[in-house]
């Protein structure tokens, strides 16, 4: 059965607006960070972004035909601060790629791709019941987003993520993931960033979310990443050749900021 969307020629990015009005819209995501259009904004730096995340917070790995995403207990996450006005729940994180390391993140910076980019989702638990409520609010949802790039050794918590793979080659897989996963590993030292306003970066492509990319990129080795286009877009029962549905990429490349404003936190 073919996918409804997805990164292929046929169901790709390009064509998500046939059957996702919204992915037509004026705030999408991502973007690609005009470093000389971000403006700085004292108000972001009064109240610096907080997170908090209990390392026992993980349940599940899933494939879900467009990667992986691990689901997480959110009840003793927090995330708030920066350009947010209430407290965040952390929902799930996940991953894009892409088939070579010069292309795979979904933001770009100046016009420049990192290797992969990491995006933790959180709902506004302040203001909304579910997060299915939240990602219909243009304040539903805040994400995270740390650029990833090619290092020489592993990332040793997401090696932690990267074990299970295997275990989800097809989509509707999924495993459980009880990990004790150290988000700080996960998330750069520096917490200088671009935030703005944006939509989920997959269809239905709501324009619910704010934004806020890291400066700072986290590193992943090439195995690491391999492992990543290792996964498979079709079910185990759909897959013919081999080769055949493998997620070698999994990024929307970037869409106009319009007249969106880009403010920074830190040089
Ligand atoms: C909620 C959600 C689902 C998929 C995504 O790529 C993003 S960025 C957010
Ligand atoms: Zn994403």
């Amino acid at each position: 059965m073919s996918l409804d969307w997805g990164y292929t020629d046929d169901n790709g990015p390009s064509t998500w607006a046939e059957k996702y009005p919204l992915a037509a819209g004026a705030r999408q995501s991502p973007v690609d960070i005009d470093t000389s259009k971000a403006t700085s904004d004292n108000s972001l730096v009064d109240r610096e972004i907080d997170w908090s995340y209990p390392s026992n917070c993980s349940y599940r790995i899933v494939n879900t035909g467009y990667g992986w995403r691990v689901d997480t207990y959110g009840d003793d996450t927090a995330l708030s601060g920066g350009p947010l006005s209430e407290v965040y729940k952390l929902e799930q994180f996940h991953c894009h790629w892409g088939a070579t390391n010069d292309e795979g993140s979904e933001h770009t910076v100046d016009g420049k791709s990192y290797a992969a980019e990491l995006h933790l989702v959180h709902w506004n638990s302040e203001k909304y019941s579910s997060f299915k409520e939240a990602a219909s609010q243009p304040d539903g949802l805040a994400v995270l987003g740390v650029f990833m790039e090619i290092g020489n050794a592993d990332n040793a918590e997401l090696e932690k993520i990267i074990s299970l793979i295997p275990k989800i080659i097809h989509k509707g897989q999924d495993s459980q993931a009880s990990f004790d996963l150290d988000f700080g590993s996960l998330l750069p030292e520096s917490k200088h960033y671009w935030t703005y306003l944006g939509s989920l970066t997959t269809p239905p492509c709501n324009e619910c979310v704010i934004w806020t990319v890291f400066k700072e990129p986290i590193t992943i080795s090439e195995r690491q990443l391999e492992v990543f286009r290792s996964l498979k877009s079709v079910g185990e029962e759909d897959a013919i050749e081999p080769e055949e549905g493998k997620l070698v990429k999994n990024y929307r490349p970037p869409l106009p900021l319009g007249n969106r404003v880009l403010r920074e936190c830190g040089p």
